[in-house]
């Protein structure tokens, strides 16, 4: 194993807890807004050679933070599953079982990250199938097979299968010890006790868990609620120093009805509120040319983002935009391509995060998706294959879709000025 890198120069002493006070959070007794990045693969990076590359980890960490860059949203479990396009290897090989060398790479990247005066929020489990996530629960529950979307492309079918998730005891007790093996971890390096690390801002019960598909999703809304309060609440007693969130992509991941999605997250075991933006995802700006209708869909954005925070405000709590993102320009996945309109749509949201953070609003941050740093594809389709180096695009997507490079000047340049008037904010 690398010994661990002495702290870089000028490294702050670590601060203290993120706590929420009203709709705000709160840092050592200050006001605490941040600019951030999507890392899902940061546990991965961080692990021994083999899996991870701990070189590249540190100078990235470094560039991140160098641009401001504080907080990072990290994926902290995923379990192994027969789909196509999941991440190879997982932390869960099968319930129960768990991979040490991911497990100490989350420890390698705390460290990491701690030194750096960085906030990390980890999610502890997937709605979608790149991670395995909840579906492959709901097969180790049930025994049935598993419902491959990128074989099927049955994405309504797939969304109701995985939550099934919600009500079944066994797929919850798996998950539970799964929280427990991580939340109740000591860091191997540091030896701090991750419910004892100020590093965690916050657990996240999953990556944009949705009550199912927009038509089947209603049935299942109950459930849905119950556990989130349920498992937010068993969270809180692990960690009870550290923040809660459930990963939300807001009104588009709770069947599209925003009262859902502040009904699901009224639970006072939900600390803040998450939303996602992704406007070619959803059809607003076209994937293969965001140029077309940039306009058209920045309005439905900025029009998404509004509701989202002024529906934080009515709700009393702080929300955050976890994750946003648009294509290259012309749909490339080339890291050489331009980015003309991302910028443009970087530029427009990041404005009205300020503005909103200037006015004292409910929202508190953000975190682009995201991160791809150096990793670079070699395959003539751009979709990632075990061994791979990690991008910023999970092994669903194709390799440079929405990941901001290194090489990445006039984007990178774009969340630094944004993070530089973020820290500058009143405090
Ligand atoms: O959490 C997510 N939200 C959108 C990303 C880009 O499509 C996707 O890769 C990821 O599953």
């Amino acid at each position: 194993m690398d010994a661990v890198a002495a702290a870089p120069a000028g490294a702050k002493p670590q601060s203290g807890f993120v706590t929420v006070q009203g709709t705000h959070f709160m840092l050592d007794g200050r006001q605490y807004r941040y600019a951030g990045a999507n890392f899902w693969y940061g546990a991965y990076l961080a692990a021994a050679d083999g899996i991870g590359d701990r070189a590249r980890l540190r100078a990235e960490l470094d560039q991140l933070k160098a641009a401001g860059i504080d907080n990072l949203r990290v994926l902290a479990m995923s379990e192994a599953s027969g789909f196509k396009r999941a991440v190879r290897p997982a932390f869960m090989a099968a319930p129960g079982q768990y991979d040490e060398s991911l497990l100490q790479g989350l420890d390698y990247l705390l460290v990491e990250m701690g030194k750096r005066d960085m906030k990390a929020v980890l999610y502890l489990n997937n709605f979608w199938q790149w991670s395995g996530g909840m579906s492959q629960y709901v097969a180790w529950a049930t025994g049935e097979p598993l419902s491959d979307p990128d074989a099927s492309g049955d994405w309504n079918g797939f969304m109701q299968h995985s939550a099934r998730f919600y009500a079944l005891p066994k797929a919850q007790a798996i998950y539970r010890d799964a929280i427990r093996s991580v939340i109740g971890r000591t860091n191997g390096i540091s030896g701090v006790a991750y419910a004892d690390d100020p590093t965690v801002m916050s657990w996240q019960l999953a990556n944009e868990p949705r009550p199912g598909s927009q038509d089947g999703g209603r049935a299942n809304i109950a459930a849905y609620d119950n556990w989130i309060d349920e498992t937010a609440g068993y969270i809180h007693r692990l960690a009870p120093k550290q923040l809660v969130s459930t990963g939300s992509e807001g009104a588009m991941g709770s069947i599209g009805d925003l009262d859902l999605f502040l009904q699901a997250h009224k639970s006072p075991n939900v600390d803040y509120l998450t939303f996602h933006l992704w406007p070619s995802n959803w059809s607003w700006i076209d994937h293969k040319d965001p140029a077309a209708r940039l306009e058209s869909g920045l309005k439905s954005s900025l029009d998404y983002i509004d509701r989202h925070i002024d529906a934080a405000g009515r709700l009393g709590k702080p929300i955050v935009l976890s994750e946003f993102g648009l294509n290259r320009d012309g749909g490339s996945y080339d890291p050489g391509s331009g980015t003309i309109a991302r910028d443009r749509f970087y530029r427009a949201i990041y404005q009205r995060l300020l503005q909103r953070m200037q006015a004292g609003d409910a929202i508190a941050g953000s975190n682009f998706w995201a991160w791809g740093g150096r990793g670079r594809s070699a395959n003539a389709d751009f979709m990632w294959k075990a061994g791979d180096p990690f991008t910023g695009d999970p092994p669903q997507e194709a390799q440079g879709l929405f990941s901001v490079f290194d090489s990445d000047a006039s984007t990178l340049g774009i969340v630094a000025d944004h993070a530089k008037a973020v820290h500058a904010l009143p405090r």
